[in-house]
């Protein structure tokens, strides 16, 4: 616990500040000084308490409590904020499990009988008692308490007080109706001389060094202080410093930047003071917030919202949000939900930061500033009655957490559907909401189906772009910091490891090895197959030959993902058609493990396929460099493969890029599956084919639509999607997902495939009597799979369909990754002359129409031509 001083004296307070009318100092002049001392008796203990509640964070002071009877009226002060309570000697004991937050009051000068106590009161201090000169040699013995704080007798005369404290290192109380910061009254002491005689200046004129902070500790800049200044600020309860050229200097006086005075403190070695202030506009004389340049981060976000409040563009995100309560709130509880998923620190320091945002909107719609949430910070910094922090109600319920209350209905199920019993389902339950379609709108439908939230394309393009534009004016360095970063490989000292790829990198168990050359090869085939044999020709007319041939994409950049599970086998799903296509430079991305290398599974299929390098990074920074090329990563014609949303991203700012000269081939996002299953189906595969998706990552979705299903048999795959999850190793991910996933209740299969291709689903899974009759009514999908017999996770590796999909309903307008997707088709056409006599007026009346005069005439001189014109 932080206990250091503003200044090494107390002021002594007879009342709560502010209850009454103060004489001496006023209820500000010592809250600025930070640290007042009061003495309790179970008559004023009520009053204090109320008042520390409220005013915690101004009065954070030192308490003599020896008149008060109870311990739990002592600790409840404690927990209020006191820094530190004073007790009897005989009741200390009672306080042991407190620290040094308790110390003990007496009232003789003998230190002998309080040694081995960190801080002592001595109240009724004489500093002109005979016993003094014994009681400084005991205080200059290394038992003595390193906090001696001396509470004087009412006539004592306070200089001498300061006098003997400093010979002792002691800590003065000073009683605050015996000091003033005005000039003019000299029957008291003077504060602002108090202050000053404890600095110490190293500089000639004397003025003391000040370092001018906002409520946030945030340094704006460096001014002076002197007496004379000190006493103003405290007078005015403003920012008042010493001009080194013009005396005083009251900041803000002519640019109306004015500072609200809150603290005064000095440093550790008393050279240099900290004042504290609320300040108004800007405290530099350029056009930034401080000396030190413009705020940033959480005090920088405050600024910018509390400048919305008050202007906000209308129709601005942020206007809205302000105007919208039910808004701001959804938008919490997602990016906490969002949070709690985040798994990666990166990923964790992204979502703290939305979460800091919509909370700091509420607070500054609330008119609580940052400040304040501070001070509550530090309150419950200060408290000593620690909560059990236990999660609550619907909260722990949610997360399966025992709250000892009876078990909690399953998922949020709609109204329109009838909600399982609520008995017989285990708190923890991880259960897909339920829609029953018959009774649910089809906007309800469309609502339940849409896919978890992705980042803002904005939030993740101000991630991405700054990493882009740094790979790709530092190459190769530059990859390196943010692999260093991401990655933690920070032993790493070249992004790139070139072929042929070391033994030792792919050293592989048999089976492993037998598993990825069977894979291969069945993902060889069925992309050879696509191949086409020779070039389509057609004769359109009588001597018009057009052809279409195909050539492989030269240099194919191929990512295979790596944050939350490392991906061999999309290795192996690009690099086996970039093979086949007979791409000349295949290189792979992937990111690396914390030591730097990459899993030897990547580097075997990487050497199967031929692969001339592979770089050693994820995210923007991989695909950065695969698309502008470095000094060590060669450039490529073409990015594939899938990835989380800074991937995706990426590919598709760099293929915007015409610079870059970069193409991609498709959103392949999170994962994703849907599947339709009937009377017939087997529970259990049903199940396993969703978790097996689910399991990818807490953004993935699955999706079952339910076919004619009675209340038992859907019961049956929700307790089959519970129990397996339970038993998976990433249950914490499945968790996530299912949480935005569903089962939807259909009348029948058509139905279902309506709203299956209006769902696009990246991988399809038929379960249904008579499956193979039903793909015909598949419009939109990436890769289906068919009948009892087709587990999703085939595809995903071994059957030789590729794995690499279109997701989030791209799928209405994407391919998955085929042959294709390696190949350019060019075109050819080949006339006789014969033939452009046949569509030679044809192609010069089109020209005329479209007043192209040098086309027409290209025909034109070749006619003439043939007939001797
Ligand atoms: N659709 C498909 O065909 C298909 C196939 C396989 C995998 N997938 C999906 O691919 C995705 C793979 O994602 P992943 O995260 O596991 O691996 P990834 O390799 O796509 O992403 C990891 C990289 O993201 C970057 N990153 C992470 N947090 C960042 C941040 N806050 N700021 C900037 N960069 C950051 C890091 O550079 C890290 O290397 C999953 O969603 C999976 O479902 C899809
Ligand atoms: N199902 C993923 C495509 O969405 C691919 C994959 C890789 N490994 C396992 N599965």
């Amino acid at each position: 616990m932080e206990t250091t001083l503003p200044f090494p004296f107390l002021i002594s307070v007879a009342v709560p500040p502010g209850l009454a009318n103060l004489e001496g100092l006023t209820r500000e002049q010592v809250s600025a000084l930070g640290a007042p001392f009061f003495q309790v008796t179970d008559q004023t203990l009520g009053k204090f308490h109320r008042f520390l509640k409220r005013h915690n964070a101004e009065f954070r002071g030192y308490f003599d409590v020896t008149a008060v009877g109870s311990p739990d009226n002592v600790v409840s002060l404690l927990d209020a904020g006191a820094r530190q309570v004073f007790v009897t000697p005989e009741n200390l004991p009672k306080y042991a499990e407190f620290g040094n937050r308790v110390g003990p009051v007496v009232a003789n000068l003998d230190l002998s009988a309080t040694s081995g106590n960190s801080s002592l009161l001595l109240k009724d201090f004489d500093p002109q008692s005979p016993d003094l000169e014994e009681f400084l040699r005991q205080t200059q013995t290394t038992q003595r308490p390193s906090d001696l704080f001396l509470k004087p007798v009412p006539s004592a005369d306070l200089e001498l007080l300061l006098q003997v404290a400093r010979k002792c290192s002691a800590i003065p109380i000073l009683p605050s109706d015996r000091l003033t910061v005005s000039k003019e009254d000299t029957t008291r002491l003077s504060l602002p001389q108090v202050i000053v005689s404890f600095c110490k200046s190293d500089r000639a004129d004397g003025l003391i060094p000040t370092v001018v902070c906002d409520e946030s500790n945030v340094a704006l800049g460096l001014a002076y202080s002197s007496e004379e200044s000190i006493a103003e600020a405290l007078r005015t309860q403003s920012g008042v410093y010493q001009s080194r050229k013009r005396g005083l200097w009251v900041k803000g006086a002519t640019s109306g930047d004015t500072q609200e005075l809150i603290r005064i403190s000095v440093d550790c070695d008393n050279d240099t003071l900290k004042f504290i202030v609320k300040q108004k506009g800007r405290f530099c004389h350029l056009e930034q917030d401080g000396c030190f340049g413009d705020l940033s981060g959480i005090p920088r976000l405050e600024r910018t919202l509390q400048s919305r409040k008050q202007s906000a563009p209308e129709g601005s995100y942020t206007a809205r949000l302000f105007s919208d309560e039910r808004l701001l709130r959804a938008k919490i509880m997602e990016e906490a939900e969002e949070l709690c998923d985040a798994q990666t620190p990166e990923e964790v320091a992204f979502e703290a930061a939305d979460l800091i945002y919509f909370a700091l909107t509420k607070a500054v719609s609330a008119g609580v500033t940052l400040a304040d949430i501070e001070k509550n910070l530090d309150a419950k910094a200060w408290k000593v009655k620690r909560r059990k922090g236990d999660a609550k109600g619907k909260w722990a319920e949610k997360e399966g957490i025992s709250t000892g209350r009876p078990a909690p209905a399953p998922a949020p199920v709609p109204a329109t559907t009838p909600a399982a019993p609520a008995s017989d389902t285990p708190p923890g339950r991880i259960v897909m909401r339920r829609y029953d379609a018959s009774q649910a709108s089809e906007a309800e439908i469309l609502e339940a189906l849409k896919r978890p939230s992705q980042k803002s394309p904005d939030a993740i393009l101000n991630v991405i772009k700054p990493i882009i534009e740094d790979v790709r004016t530092g190459g190769d360095k530059a990859v390196l910091t943010y692999t260093h970063k991401f990655e933690k490989a920070t032993s790493l000292t070249s992004p790139v490891l070139k072929a042929p790829f070391p033994e030792e990198a792919m050293r592989l168990s048999p089976e492993s090895i037998r598993a990825i050359d069977i894979s291969f090869e069945n993902i060889r085939k069925f992309h050879a197959a696509q191949k086409e044999d020779k070039p389509l020709q057609v004769e359109t007319m009588p001597g018009v030959v057009c052809s279409r041939f195909s050539r492989p994409i030269e240099r194919v950049g191929l990512y295979v993902p790596g944050g939350t599970a490392v991906l061999p086998s999309t290795a192996l799903m690009l690099g086996v058609p970039a093979m086949v296509a007979g791409c000349k430079k295949i290189v792979l991305a992937s990111p690396p493990r914390p030591d730097g290398s990459l899993t030897p599974e990547i580097v075997y299929v990487a050497h199967k396929i031929g692969a001339e390098s592979i770089v050693l990074a994820g995210g923007a920074q991989a695909v950065a460099a695969l698309a502008y090329g470095t000094e060590n990563v060669t450039k490529v014609d073409k990015i594939l493969g899938p990835g989380n949303q800074f991937v995706t991203a990426a590919k598709m700012l760099v293929s915007n890029d015409t610079n870059a000269g970069v193409g991609i081939d498709m959103p392949a996002g999170p994962s994703e599956v849907l599947v339709v299953a009937d009377a017939h189906a087997n529970p259990a595969f049903v199940a396993s084919d969703l978790l097996s998706q689910a399991e990818h990552g807490v953004d993935s979705q699955v999706i079952l639509l339910a076919v004619d299903l009675t209340e038992e048999q859907l019961r049956a795959i929700e307790d089959e999607v519970h129990e397996q999850a339970m038993a998976l190793p990433r249950v914490a991910i499945v968790r996530g997902s299912i949480a935005h996933s569903v089962t939807i209740s259909v009348r029948d299969v058509d139905e279902a495939m309506r709203i299956s291709n209006e769902y696009a689903p990246e991988h399809l899974i038929l379960q249904v009597q008579d499956a193979e009759k039903v793909v015909d009514k598949v419009m939109n999908a990436g890769s289906v799979f068919i009948g009892q017999w087709t587990p999703e996770s085939v595809g995903d590796y071994s059957a030789g369909v590729n794995h690499s999909l279109p997701t989030y309903g791209y799928a209405k307008q994407y391919s998955g990754v085929n042959l294709g997707s390696f190949v350019k088709h060019i075109t050819s056409s080949n006339l006789t002359a014969e033939g452009l006599k046949n569509v030679g007026e044809a192609v010069m009346h089109l020209a005329k129409v479209e007043e192209l005069e040098a086309h027409r005439r290209a025909v034109e001189i070749r006619v003439q031509y043939m007939e001797g014109k």
